[in-house]
């Protein structure tokens, strides 16, 4: 088996008083499509910005392509990082950002930019600052996909992307990683419509790693069990009860399987896989629930 594109060795990331990051260990395999999943400031962009050299953590260690990655212009010409709302130059048009795009990531493939200049609809010569929303975030799809970048990382690439425009850019990437493998990590909150395409899958919750696991076991890891409430906390308890909800005397909960725990048709349920999505509210939850959420708006601005 290969080396992996990134490891991430106990890292913590501290802004003042606040810890974004909290203790994560997790290795990036070559070569795979990665979800990064997690509730609104769980850590996902921290991750990213750390795995990108963009900041150094507090404590532990990030490699990418085994060395660190901050200040490493080695590594950085191999990684192209797609942020959310990517802001560009006030005189940039199109085709300014995709000849910028084209100098600084060295597998750049101008065949791909062009298709998908024409698959979105992207009118080249347009300032960029001209552009609706999702067109804006279209401009970092297509960097993204275009860069052909050993590592690529989208964080939440499609705000304002229409549903169509969406599966677009879930086909192309699909298409083009066919084509050309290479390490893809996505943030996103769509994780429905994304699910399918992840091999891994990260989920953070409040700077802790929750889930890191391959998208296939996370299908085989649960259930979501319906039938009389007694039974279904009886079923429960021989495993571990993420979520549940009962109405009158039924009951439907996600339990997360332990090996060798009864099946739930032997406590007279019926159970059906947990899909990606419903595991991931279900895990988020069921951690809130030993949680006090402290507030965050007296946080200072940590400037890079
Ligand atoms: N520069 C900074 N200064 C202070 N706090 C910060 C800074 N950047 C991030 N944080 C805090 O770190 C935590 C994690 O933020 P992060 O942006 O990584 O979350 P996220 O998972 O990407 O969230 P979202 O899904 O909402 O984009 C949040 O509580 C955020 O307020």
């Amino acid at each position: 088996m290969s080396a992996p594109a990134a490891t991430v060795h106990d890292v913590t990331m501290r802004f003042r008083d606040h810890t974004a990051l909290d203790g994560i260990s997790t290795a990036i395999e070559q070569d795979g499509i990665t979800g990064l999943l997690g509730r609104n400031g769980a850590g996902k962009t921290t991750l990213m910005q750390l795995l990108t050299g963009h900041r150094v953590p507090t404590g532990g260690g990030i490699e990418v392509f085994g060395a660190r990655p901050y200040e490493n212009d080695d590594v950085l010409r191999r990684i192209c990082f797609i942020k959310e709302g990517q802001r560009y130059p006030d005189h940039f048009r199109v085709r300014d950002a995709l000849d910028a795009a084209a100098l600084v990531f060295p597998d750049w493939d101008a065949d791909t930019a062009a298709t998908l200049l024409r698959d979105f609809e992207l009118p080249a010569k347009r300032p960029i600052k001209k552009l609706s929303r999702g067109m804006n975030s279209a401009v970092g799809i297509i960097i993204g996909l275009a860069s052909r970048a050993r590592l690529t990382l989208f964080d939440e690439p499609y705000a304002g992307l229409d549903v169509v425009a969406r599966h677009l850019f879930y086909d192309r990437l699909l298409a083009d990683y066919a084509e050309r493998p290479r390490t893809i990590v996505i943030s996103t909150h769509l994780i429905e419509e994304i699910s399918d395409l992840l091999e891994r899958v990260l989920l953070i919750d409040r700077g802790r790693l929750l889930l890191d696991t391959d998208a296939e076991s996370v299908r085989s890891s649960a259930v979501t069990v319906r039938g009389p409430r007694e039974h279904v906390r009886a079923f429960a308890a021989r495993h571990e009860l993420l979520h549940e909800q009962t109405l009158a005397g039924s009951g439907r909960a996600v339990v997360r399987l332990r090996a060798g725990g009864e099946s739930p048709e032997t406590f007279g349920l019926t159970a059906a896989p947990t899909d990606l999505q419903e595991l991931v509210v279900a895990m988020s939850l069921a951690t809130a629930e030993h949680h006090t959420r402290t507030p965050t708006d007296d946080l200072e601005e940590v400037p890079r």
